[in-house]
């Protein structure tokens, strides 16, 4: 079916089914005050994504601040809040549609092989589109934060936000560690059978059932996922929908930002581009950007903050030579490591647009529209070359493949020849699959400035498997044969399961399970998790590479914050969406401690 069919006809469906009064969505509209040509507020924060809702909504219990929260991107759309079908949102509006720049060797099996580096944009920002999985990282990750110079972000610091952000419902929890009263909602993903049979599976090979977000990650799960009574708990639904009537909060939708205003080194307001009109808004405290870690740096840079000789290059004056967007870190995943069932336990899309799944999920919180992805299960553990402690692969258990079969969700753009010569052969069976990902590679890209006009998408370069001693990718071999090792496994083993083994088109030259033949298919198909950091680095002066300090403030600027994801320092075992939503939880403490 067509794209833009299938969306027309999700869109008309949930439209019918409020209508006659079968569900209730209870969404309204954001609603803005006339716009001014030049406006004043005590604080003007870029971007609505996961860091800047979760700072918004803090910042605004203070009744006597104003705030301008300014989104590029619009409204959710109508299925936004539906795990299943929210992802058709990536092919909409609602994603910037950035890919990365051409690289070698790798992306080499995907279309024009260049990688989708997908983003949300919208009130919400990615977590309107991101796949929910709840993940806070460990105590290693974030007291290395801490030891690189950044005092009051280690473990002990940040577990009282993780907590209080959360209201966890899953019914197997490490208590001490997980909070219940927050807005963001925290509940297990949809299971078919083949998820039991993972975490069964798992267990026999060695792994104990854990509270990964908990005293330790390492072990296996049924997958946590950000999800409010089975509907998706974004930025947009569970920060800022509770909270938008606030008299002193005004929320710009369609409202492009495209430079800090700054005199004397002082960020002083910003301009944006509404209707294709040119608006200015005055900061009389703060601007603060949470424009996402593709598009903070993109913000600064075109402001005259990075690296002098990139600017120069565009004609932009000079006010901070910081490195800018000059070392990013993302997680490579190869996700497309299917498996053959011969019984129906994995998932079953076929009632996925009846009526009866909608009414179930929104009455009841309940049935097959609440799986994203059909992803399932989790697993933490540590390679042979990671240091003690240290989670570094993370494998994901899915009761569906997002290529082959009916859950294709287009997600991996991948070429035809490669659908027709590999996986069209599988789209008419019961298939799971797994996806290994790399939690803390060595490889880094970058992103930096393709022109001076704010609306030309960033040059991003993944950098993907770029170390030159070749560590990234040994550590995803071992991830895929450790997959491998429990999904061919006897508990797996009494549905007749067997690896997808065509070998994938380009890679037939090797011998199927060597290492040469899974680098060859890693290479081809490997892609981003989309879980980009580091381009705006916090870290003391003394740090090079760092652009915010420990409290978040631009190196050498006043009055300028960044708080969003750019700002992570180093790598996590972690997908992004909690850290963002509690960096912007502690960077709302850090101005309340300065204002108040
Ligand atoms: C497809 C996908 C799947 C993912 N899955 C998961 C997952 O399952 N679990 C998980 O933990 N993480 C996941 N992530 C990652 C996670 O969602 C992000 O790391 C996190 O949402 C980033 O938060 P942020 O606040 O830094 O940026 P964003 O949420 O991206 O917000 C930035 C906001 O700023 C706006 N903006 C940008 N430029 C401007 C401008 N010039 N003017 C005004 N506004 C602007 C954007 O439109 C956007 O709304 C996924 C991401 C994607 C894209």
């Amino acid at each position: 079916q067509d794209l833009q069919e299938l969306i027309q006809e999700v869109k008309e469906k949930i439209i019918r089914l409020e209508q006659t009064g079968r569900i209730k969505r209870g969404y309204e509209p954001y609603t803005e005050p006339d716009l001014l040509d030049e406006e004043g507020y005590d604080f003007v924060i870029v971007g609505a994504g996961s860091s800047g809702s979760a700072l918004v909504h803090r910042l605004s219990e203070i009744s006597n601040w104003t705030i301008l929260l300014l989104e590029s991107g619009g409204e959710p759309e109508i299925y936004t809040d539906i795990p299943f079908w929210s992802r058709l949102g990536e092919y909409t509006h609602l994603n910037w549609g950035y890919l990365a720049e051409k690289e070698d060797n790798i992306a080499l099996g995907l279309k024009d092989q260049r990688l989708p580096m997908t983003r949300g944009k919208g009130i919400g920002g990615s977590s309107l589109i991101n796949s929910m999985i709840y993940t806070r990282g460990t105590k290693e990750d974030y007291d290395r934060w801490e030891s690189l110079g950044n005092p009051g972000w280690g473990y002990e610091d940040l577990l009282p936000y993780f907590e209080k952000l959360e209201n966890c419902t899953i019914p197997i929890r490490d208590d001490s560690y997980r909070g219940h009263g927050g807005p963001i909602y925290v509940e297990n993903a949809y299971q078919t059978k083949s998820g039991d049979v993972f975490i069964e599976a798992a267990e026999n090979a060695g792994y104990n059932y854990v509270d990964y977000n908990g005293r330790t990650n390492k072990g296996v799960a049924y997958m946590q996922m950000n999800t409010k009574k089975g509907l998706r708990c974004s930025g947009e639904s569970c920060y800022l929908r509770p909270v938008k009537h606030r008299k002193n909060l005004t929320i710009r939708k369609n409202s492009h930002v495209t430079r800090i205003l700054i005199q004397n080194n002082t960020a002083y307001g910003v301009e944006f581009v509404k209707d294709g009109r040119i608006y200015t808004a005055f900061a009389n405290k703060e601007v603060i950007l949470s424009a996402g870690a593709i598009n903070s740096p993109q913000i600064l840079l075109l402001s005259g903050i990075g690296p002098k000789h990139q600017l120069l290059k565009f004609g932009i004056k000079p006010i901070s030579n910081l490195q800018v967007g000059q070392k990013m870190y993302d997680h490579i995943t190869y996700s497309v490591l299917g498996y053959t069932f011969n019984e129906s336990i994995t998932f079953d899309s076929s009632d996925t647009l009846k009526d009866e799944s909608f009414i179930n999920l929104y009455n009841k919180g309940e049935g097959p529209l609440r799986s994203i992805n059909t992803i399932q299960n989790i697993l933490f553990r540590r390679s042979s070359l990671a240091p003690t402690r240290v989670t570094d692969i993370e494998i994901i258990g899915l009761g569906g493949h997002i290529i082959a079969g009916t859950n294709n969700t287009g997600e991996v753009q991948v070429t035809n020849e490669i659908y027709e010569n590999t996986f069209k052969q599988y789209s008419n069976q019961f298939i799971g699959s797994c996806a290994v990902a790399l939690l803390h590679p060595k490889s880094y890209g970058r992103v930096e400035l393709r022109s001076a006009d704010p609306f030309v998408h960033p040059k991003i370069y993944a950098g993907f498997l770029t170390d030159p001693e070749g560590r990234d990718i040994k550590i995803l071999i071992e991830g895929i044969r450790e997959a491998n090792r429990i999904m061919l496994s006897p508990q797996f083993g009494k549905y007749g399961v067997k690896p997808m083994d065509s070998p994938i088109y380009g890679c037939q030259q090797h011998q199927y399970d060597s290492d040469e033949y899974w680098e060859c298919a890693i290479r081809h198909l490997g892609h981003s998790f989309y879980h980009y950091i580091a381009t705006c680095k916090m870290g003391p002066e003394s740090d090079p590479e760092a652009v915010v300090n420990n409290r978040l403030k631009v190196h050498g600027m006043r009055r300028l914050r960044i708080v969003d994801t750019s700002i992570i320092p180093v790598t996590l075992s972690a997908h992004t969406n909690v850290p963002a939503f509690m960096v912007g939880e502690k960077g709302a403490d850090l101005i309340k401690e300065e204002y108040l």
